[in-house]
């Protein structure tokens, strides 16, 4: 399977994507996916980590409509740095159905956070992850912080459990909801009562208003389909945190290159991890709306 173009632009999503068994409730919003240029249009940052093949909004609204989702909220990606144009185009597009969230150079200007909620965006991401980002400076992120709180927006915080420790202290300052990424990225075969989780379910614990996506299966569970270690480590936090957990299915999965997870196995992977209809209905409508779209909720 050849997934990089002459170009050396990489795709890392599957262009076959099975229909999954699983129906979404109506309304259901994919609350973490990214979009890709196109890069004509919206030139990559130069100091992106990697280069990938076009992924605009066109190919994620027929993702969606394959896996039965109506709402997406689309994350910046590291590969459009700070640059938030290709993602406010996917807003600007999708005819009220996706919102966003921005990385921001912590420079910016009221003024330009002003023209970044209007074009739909609710909240900004802070990216720890030292192979996607050069510098994640914590005190100008907390500056960001308190300069949000303003339009009612939330952080996004992306870091890998082995910082967990070592990032409690700035977590505990944002003045406002935090949504963690994938959970924080726990080795999932540890188990639901290993140090990982239980480590993650503490900083869960410490405030009321830390929430989290229960996402990323293909990258959290190395064994692979049907992500056996991923589900029992993963429903145990679905059902102790109903109300603040997320779901999405991450597309178009950068750095997932080498095997490429299939979409609809993704959307099937929920109801092993939100049991009920009504944990479906938290998950996927009622906790999501009331993050990303207030108003309706
Ligand atoms: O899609 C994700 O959540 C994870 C990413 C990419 C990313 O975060 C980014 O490029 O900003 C990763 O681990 O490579």
């Amino acid at each position: 399977m050849n997934t990089t173009d002459a170009d050396g632009r990489i795709r890392s999503w599957t262009l076959e994507p099975s229909t999954p068994r699983f129906t979404p409730p109506p309304g259901a919003v994919d609350a973490h996916c990214h979009v890709f240029g196109p890069q004509a249009q919206f030139p990559f940052s130069p100091k992106a980590k990697y280069l990938p093949q076009d992924a605009g909004p066109d190919a994620l609204f027929a993702l969606r409509e394959r896996l039965g989702f109506a709402r997406n909220v689309i994350v910046q990606a590291s590969c459009h740095g700070t640059d938030n144009a290709a993602t406010l185009n996917g807003i600007a597009v999708s005819g009220g159905t996706c919102r966003g969230v921005a990385v921001v150079d912590p420079a910016i200007s009221d003024a330009e956070l002003d023209a970044l909620h209007a074009g739909g965006i609710r909240g900004v991401r802070f990216n720890f992850l030292k192979r996607l980002v050069d510098d994640a400076p914590k005190d100008k992120f907390l500056d960001v912080a308190h300069r949000i709180a303003r339009l009612g927006w939330h952080v996004v915080v992306y870091f890998e459990a082995d910082i967990l420790d070592e990032m409690k202290p700035f977590l505990a300052a944002i003045p406002v909801p935090v949504v963690i990424d994938h959970m924080g990225r726990p080795d999932v075969r540890q188990g639901p009562d290993g140090a990982d989780m239980t480590g993650f379910r503490a900083l869960l614990d410490s405030r009321a208003d830390i929430w989290t996506k229960v996402t990323c299966p293909d990258r959290l569970d190395p064994a692979g389909p049907p992500y056996a270690d991923f589900v029992r480590s993963v429903r145990p936090i679905v059902e102790a945190y109903p109300d603040r957990v997320l779901w999405g299915t991450d597309w178009p999965h950068p750095n997932m290159e080498k095997v490429l997870p299939d979409d609809g196995g993704l959307v099937d992977v929920i109801p092993q991890i939100a049991v009920t209809a009504e944990l479906q209905h938290k998950l996927l409508v009622a906790n999501p709306m009331r993050l990303y779209w207030p108003e309706e909720a």
